[in-house]
């Protein structure tokens, strides 16, 4: 057994319970299995090594062996290097004592059980030769000031710390001397005063106590003056204090000070710094202090103006800023000739094929360029996944890459002579569909990929296929185009294509797509046939003239836009630390239109904050409107009113906050009343079906059955009530999907 298999297979509570404290590391077995190995491999060696190696004796090539773990190999060559290339060196080694190269765990070998001490003998870093050994040089000039730390050795202040230090150490005075009342004995407590008092002031059992402290090595460590810039009168290098004798290093300790940092928010408000500057209001505080300014007013007025003073003091100012050049969005929006825009979700069981599929589509029509393909193919190549180079085109997360699955939605997008198209790449894995609904939740259409190879296409309908399916209906999406994929694996077979064809159209007419709007293409995402490319492969031709997918997906028809409804975007990412936008947000607008300057409400956290810029698809914009994808950098915002899923809207309609809706939901599992995860786009929260109130007639939508069932069945329409955690802004007639356990359990309409 190598000395790595010893340590992988070490116990270590049989080691410490059978371990005597004494020198005991062999026993009898593992000697002799030691020594069998190490003559065997002497032999070895033997009749691997050249003519002329005679002066290699049995103890050199045993020490090889042990240290390159028995390999004969390794053993030989370094045998060869070191006692054939330079005999005579290697000749006076050997004279010359008994330590040879490996002699740190050599001379006292053992076999059998591990050792820890021979283990780690030759250890590279324990002989580190001393030219190469690191030396610690302190610095020449420690830093002091404002970013310099502790040190006493403060450099020269520039005229602007001096004035800021002056300023400081006067708004310390006057605090002191303006606290009375109630606010002096807690201005006392305050840390900057305590750092007033030098040390030498707190004198006995105190100061005596920590000086016991200090000599038992842990040194007093005061406070700086108020003032953190003053130069002291007499300053001490960080670098003499070291070199300080024992007897007065305590001395010299206690002068080193430590830098006082400004006190938190909290603690200023703990110790009465009332003086200090103080922060912006954030808009809470704002609103807050106009209520109790509307409640105080009122006492004695009528109860009228009490309400119309609140519900002033809760408007959000909506001015646009200065930046806005105040167009007519609409206006602007009519006069530019523009190509439809569409955006698709690919979706299908997990490994159908959707990745490459679109990687090949983006490459032949020359969205990706042969040299990014050439690079995916050699890297995907090393990582032993060849197969998955078109993939990587969508999938560009390391973990993705390593694991040959998608795992969020992959945004590309291309043209076409008549469309704009955004490709929504959904993960197939059921672990993900979160992502795949918040992807869903942006399509216009979908494209379902499935895997026609023997065996997958059967998986796959039980497995995420059929889910897919269903879920993207339940969004409003009723366009659906099938890539029966993976053809070529079954030679093309027709019989296969028209098999699953069958099988899909039938299930997909249930889930309520119209056969008009379902078409289906054999194809190849890795061969590229019928994807871009129209396909040459006889066994396809001969029975196949249909389009191809990307003729396909230019039939969809232009997208209508809810152009004239009030503002909605769903928050799809947020971008942080630009120098220049150092807060973005990216998604699609759903409904509504806007500009640079506009105000936007952000929901759930109420937060008011302004367009400063945006980009549509990612070029600079001045204004937006529903159906495009749009980044949008903001101001007057503190990022953690943020986050994904959240919503924006226009302060003049906002969407309100609700903590309970009623919904029109088709059940796909059983339903009644349950612990549910609500999604709604990237919208993720948690809450109950708290009542079922009725089943409804699957055609006219009207109530049918007994009123509150206690069960819905997989495939019946129902009536819930559903109650949310925490409040969430939702509104008629939003999608939601119900989840539980990670699955859908169903999926609907809010009323
Ligand atoms: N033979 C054959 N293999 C294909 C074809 N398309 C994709 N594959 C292979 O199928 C495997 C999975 O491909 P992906 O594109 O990652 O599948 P996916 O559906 O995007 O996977 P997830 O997003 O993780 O669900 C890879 O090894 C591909 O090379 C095809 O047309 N023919």
């Amino acid at each position: 057994m190598s000395r790595h298999k010893l340590v992988k297979s070490l116990d270590l509570d049989d080691e410490l319970e059978d371990y005597d404290g004494g020198d005991d590391y062999g026993d009898e077995d593992g000697e002799s299995y030691g020594t069998e190995n190490l003559r065997l491999g002497t032999i070895k060696v033997r009749e691997l090594l050249p003519q002329g190696s005679g002066h290699i004796n049995d103890k050199q090539i045993q020490e090889a062996l042990w240290h390159y773990y028995y390999d004969v190999d390794k053993s030989v060559a370094y045998l060869r290097k070191e006692y054939m290339a330079k005999p005579k060196k290697e000749q006076k080694k050997a004279t010359g004592g008994s330590r040879s190269s490996f002699q740190p765990h050599m001379h006292e070998r053992r076999v059998g059980p591990f050792s820890f001490s021979d283990f780690f003998k030759d250890m590279p870093w324990l002989n580190v030769p001393k030219d190469r050994q690191a030396v610690f040089i302190a610095p020449l000039y420690p830093r002091g000031g404002l970013l310099g730390g502790s040190s006493d050795d403060a450099p020269k202040m520039s005229k602007l710390q001096a004035l800021a230090a002056a300023r400081k150490k006067k708004a310390q005075e006057q605090k002191l001397n303006g606290a009375s009342g109630m606010e002096r004995p807690m201005a006392e407590l305050s840390l900057s005063d305590r750092a007033n008092c030098s040390a030498d002031k707190i004198e006995s059992p105190m100061a005596t106590s920590t000086m016991k402290q200090s000599s038992r090595g842990f040194p007093l460590r005061k406070r700086k003056n108020s003032d953190p810039h003053e130069i002291p009168a007499k300053p001490v290098s960080r670098m003499e204090q070291m070199s300080n004798s024992d007897d007065n290093a305590n001395t010299a300790l206690l002068s080193l000070e430590l830098d006082q940092a400004e006190p938190s928010a909290f603690a200023s408000t703990m110790f009465n710094s009332k003086d200090r500057s103080s922060p912006r209001p954030s808009p809470d505080d704002v609103v807050i202090a106009a209520q109790s300014k509307g409640v105080l007013k009122t006492t004695g007025e009528k109860k009228t103006d009490q309400i119309t003073a609140n519900v002033e003091a809760l408007k959000v100012d909506d001015t646009r800023r200065a930046t806005s050049k105040n167009l007519d969005v609409l206006k602007e929006f009519e006069k530019v000739a523009k190509k439809n825009e569409a955006n698709f979700v690919v979706i299908g069981h997990v490994d159908a094929g959707k990745s490459t599929l679109m990687g090949r589509l983006l490459y032949d029509l020359k969205v990706v360029d042969q040299r990014t393909i050439d690079r995916y193919r050699r890297d995907a190549e090393k990582m032993g996944k060849s197969s998955f180079a078109l993939a990587w085109v969508l999938d560009q997360g390391t973990e993705e890459r390593s694991r040959g699955v998608t795992i969020d939605i992959a945004v590309n997008k291309f043209s076409t002579d008549k469309t704009n198209f955004t490709i929504l790449d959904a993960p197939g894995h059921q672990d993900f569909i979160p992502n795949m609904i918040a992807g869903a939740s942006q399509a216009d259409f979908a494209v379902l990929v499935i895997d026609a190879s023997t065996g997958a296409f059967e998986s796959g309908l039980r497995g995420q296929t059929k889910e897919h399916a269903l879920l993207v209906r339940s969004m409003g999406v009723s366009r659906i185009i099938i890539a029966v994929n993976k053809l070529e694996t079954v030679s093309w077979s027709q019989e296969r294509f028209d098999e699953i064809s069958q099988q899909v159209s039938a299930f997909l007419s249930s889930a309520g797509f119209q056969p008009k709007n379902i078409a289906f293409i054999p194809c190849s995402g890795l061969h590229g046939d019928n994807i871009v490319r129209r396909s040459t492969e006889p066994a396809l031709t001969s029975w196949y003239s249909g389009s191809t997918l990307v003729e396909e997906l230019d039939k969809s028809e232009p997208v209508t836009r809810a152009l004239d409804k009030p503002l909605r975007i769903t928050i799809g990412d947020i971008f942080r630390g630009g120098v220049q936008n150092p807060l973005s947000v990216s998604g699609r607008i759903e409904s509504g239109s806007l500009q640079v300057g506009d105000a936007l409400l952000t929901q759930p956290a109420t937060q008011k904050c302004f367009i400063k810029a945006l980009e549509v698809d990612s070029e600079p914009a001045d204004w937006a409107v529903a159906g495009q994808n749009v980044t949008l950098h903001l101001s007057d915002i503190d990022p953690i009113h943020l986050k994904i899923g959240d919503l924006l809207c226009s302060p003049s309609s906002p969407i309100i906050n609700i903590k309970e809706f009623k919904a029109k939901v088709l059940a796909f599992e059983f339903l009644t009343p349950m612990q549910i995860d609500v999604h709604r786009g990237r919208l993720h929260t948690t809450g109950k079906i708290r009542e079922i109130s009725s089943l409804l007639d699957k055609v006219t939508g009207a109530t049918a059955g007994k009123k509150r069932p206690r069960i819905v069945k997989p495939g019946q329409l129902a009536r819930v009530i559903v109650e949310l955690e925490t409040a969430a802004p939702l509104e008629p007639p939003g999608r939601v999907v119900l989840r539980s356990n990670g699955a859908t359990v169903a999926a609907g309409l809010l009323e």
